[in-house]
């Protein structure tokens, strides 16, 4: 069962994850949060209902403490639209989070698609 939950989002998908949970947030409201920084920040704009706990900005090692989360077992699932267009200055931590998330089982959502899979699930 699914009670905490990351969502994180390089910039060029961050429209898509506003829209995502926009669409699923009375769903999403019954979760514990977590978001890197500005992600973290932009939802919080946009859904000021809805409590998200803003963690460092991914660059900053926010991928990071999600990446502690999972390996701790205090994450269920993630969410994490990555940007397959751009590369990222990043791109060990973005693996690094996306290898623990595989490692430990965890359900993760590389794209809009697979993130309605896990809500619906
Ligand atoms: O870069 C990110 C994930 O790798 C996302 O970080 P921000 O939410 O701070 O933009």
């Amino acid at each position: 069962m699914i009670t905490t939950l990351g969502l994180v989002a390089h910039d060029a998908c961050k429209p898509v994850l506003l829209d995502w949970v926009g669409a699923h947030r009375e769903r999403l409201s019954a979760l514990t949060l977590f978001a890197t920084g500005t992600t973290g920040r932009r939802l919080m704009e946009a859904y000021p209902a809805l409590a998200v706990n803003a963690l460092k900005s991914g660059p900053l090692g926010g991928d990071q403490q999600l990446g502690a989360m999972i390996c701790e077992g205090r994450l269920d699932a993630l969410v994490f639209f990555t940007d397959p267009m751009s590369p990222q200055p990043h791109d060990v931590d973005v693996k690094a989070l996306t290898r623990l998330a595989v490692l430990y089982d965890i359900p993760l959502a590389l794209n809009r698609a697979s993130a309605e899979a896990v809500i619906r699930g």
